[in-house]
C-alpha cells in the first residue's frame, strides 16, 4: 500500500515573547496535537477563524517555521529531519501560496522570468525551451505570452494571484499549501480563481492544503476539511459529512456564520459569536466552553481530551447517550478511550444539571 501524499501527527507550536533574566516568557501555544492526512490529488481544507493558527500550520507543512514538536511525512519521508539538499528537492515538490502574491513576487522582476527561475534552478526543461514552458504556464492559468513582459505592478490582484500559481506550478509539485489565496481579492474573481484551482487539481493531480476562513470557499473545493480552533482540530473528515452534518458546536457556529447565497442572489453574513480565547491564556477547561451552547459546569473544570472532538462519530453518541441515557449509547467499539470516557462524564452532568444536549440544537 502506498503511503498517503501528507501525514500530520501530532504537531505542536508554542511562540514565546517577553521574559527577561529573572522573569520566564511567556508562552502562546498556537497549534497543539495537529493531526491530519491528505491524500494524492486531494484537497484538503483547513478552516478556522482569524488566529486559529492556519498560517502557522501551514508554514510549519514546508518548513518555513520549524515546529517544536510532531511528525510531518511527505510521502513517508520525515520532512523534519531533512537536511539543507534534502529540503531543497522537497521544495520543488511542496509549493506554498500566500494571500498576497507580492510576498512571492519580485516587483522588479518580469512575470516570465519570474515563472523561469525555478524551472531553470531545479533544471527542469533543457536551456532551449524554458520560454516555451512559461508561455504554456502562463495560458493554463488563464494568461497568455503577451504578459510575460510584464512585472507584477501592471496586473490586477486576480491577475497577480495567477502568476503566483503559475509559479508555483512550475516545479510540477504534488502538493500546494494555498494560504487564503483569495480572501483579498474581489467577490467576482475569487470565483474565478477557486474554479482555476479547482480546475488545475482535477487536471494535473496536485493536492492542496486550502487554507481559509471562509467555509462557502471550502465547501467548494475540499473533499477533506479539519476544523481548527483555536489551535486543535476539533472535527475533521470528508467534506460532506463535516460540512452536511457538523457534530462540533463550533463547527456548527461557522458554518451558521458563512455567508449564504441569498434568494435574490445576494450573499448574508452572520457573524460568529463570541471571542475565541487568547493563546497566552491558562484558563483551566474546554478552550470553546465560553461559546459552547452545550458547556455545563464540567466543561470549565477540564479540558476534555483532543480526539474527544476530533472523533466526530463518538462526539455525536455521546450527545446521544446525555439525552437517551448512557444505557441506551451505541457502544464504541473496542474498549472505551479515555476521551470516550470523559466525554460521557461532562454529559451526565449536563443531564444532571438539567441541559438538554441535542445535537440539533442551534449553534
Ligand atoms: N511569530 C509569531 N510570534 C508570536 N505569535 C505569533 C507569531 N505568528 C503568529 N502568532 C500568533 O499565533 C496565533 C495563530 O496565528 P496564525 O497566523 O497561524 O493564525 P491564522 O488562523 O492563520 O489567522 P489569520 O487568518 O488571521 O492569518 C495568533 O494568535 C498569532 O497572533
Amino acid at each position: 500500500m502506498t503511503a498517503p501524499l501528507l501525514e500530520v501527527r501530532g504537531l505542536n507550536k508554542i511562540y514565546r515573547s517577553g521574559g527577561g533574566f529573572l522573569r520566564a516568557p511567556r508562552e502562546a501555544q498556537v497549534v497543539k496535537d495537529v493531526g491530519f492526512t491528505v491524500g494524492r490529488g486531494e484537497v484538503f481544507g483547513l478552516v478556522g477563524e482569524s488566529g486559529s493558527g492556519k498560517t502557522t500550520i501551514g508554514r510549519m507543512l514546508l518548513r518555513l517555521t520549524e515546529a517544536d514538536s510532531g511528525e510531518i511525512l511527505f510521502d513517508g519521508q520525515d520532512v523534519r529531519a531533512l537536511g539543507p539538499a534534502a529540503l531543497r528537492g522537497f521544495r520543488r515538490r511542496a509549493q506554498m501560496i500566500f494571500q498576497d502574491p507580492f510576498a512571492s513576487l519580485d516587483p522588479r522582476v518580469r512575470v516570465g522570468d519570474a515563472i523561469a527561475a525555478p524551472i531553470r534552478l531545479h533544471g527542469l526543461r533543457p536551456a532551449g525551451s524554458v520560454k516555451d514552458r512559461v508561455v504554456e504556464l502562463l495560458e493554463m492559468v488563464g494568461l497568455s505570452a503577451a504578459h510575460a513582459d510584464r512585472h507584477p505592478h501592471a496586473f490586477s490582484g486576480g491577475q497577480r494571484q495567477r502568476v503566483a500559481i503559475a509559479r508555483a506550478l512550475a516545479v510540477e509539485p504534488e502538493l500546494i499549501v494555498c494560504d487564503e489565496p483569495v480572501s483579498a481579492l474581489d467577490l467576482s474573481v475569487q470565483a474565478q480563481v477557486v474554479n482555476l484551482l479547482a480546475d488545475l487539481s482535477a487536471r494535473l493531480g496536485v493536492a492542496y492544503v486550502f487554507i481559509s476562513h471562509d467555509m462557502a470557499v471550502v465547501r467548494h473545493l475540499a473533499s477533506h476539511v479539519g476544523v481548527l480552533y483555536a489551535g486543535r482540530l476539533v472535527e475533521t473528515g470528508p467534506a460532506a459529512a463535516v460540512l452536511g452534518a457538523p457534530r462540533h458546536p463550533y463547527t456548527r457556529m461557522l458554518l451558521a456564520a458563512s455567508p449564504r447565497p441569498h434568494a435574490a442572489g445576494r450573499r448574508e453574513r452572520a457573524e460568529a459569536t463570541g471571542e475565541p480565547p487568547s493563546p497566552y491564556g491558562r484558563e483551566p477547561g474546554c478552550r470553546f466552553a465560553s461559546r459552547c451552547p452545550h458547556a455545563v459546569a464540567a466543561c470549565r473544570a477540564a479540558e476534555p481530551p483532543l480526539d474527544a472532538f476530533a472523533d466526530g462519530a463518538r462526539f455525536a453518541a455521546c450527545i446521544r447517550a446525555a439525552e437517551l441515557g448512557p444505557e441506551t449509547a451505541p457502544a464504541p467499539e473496542g474498549a472505551p478511550s479515555p476521551a470516550f470516557q470523559t466525554r460521557m462524564a461532562l454529559l451526565r452532568a449536563a443531564r444532571a444539571e438539567g441541559r438538554a444536549a441535542s445535537p440539533d440544537a442551534p449553534a
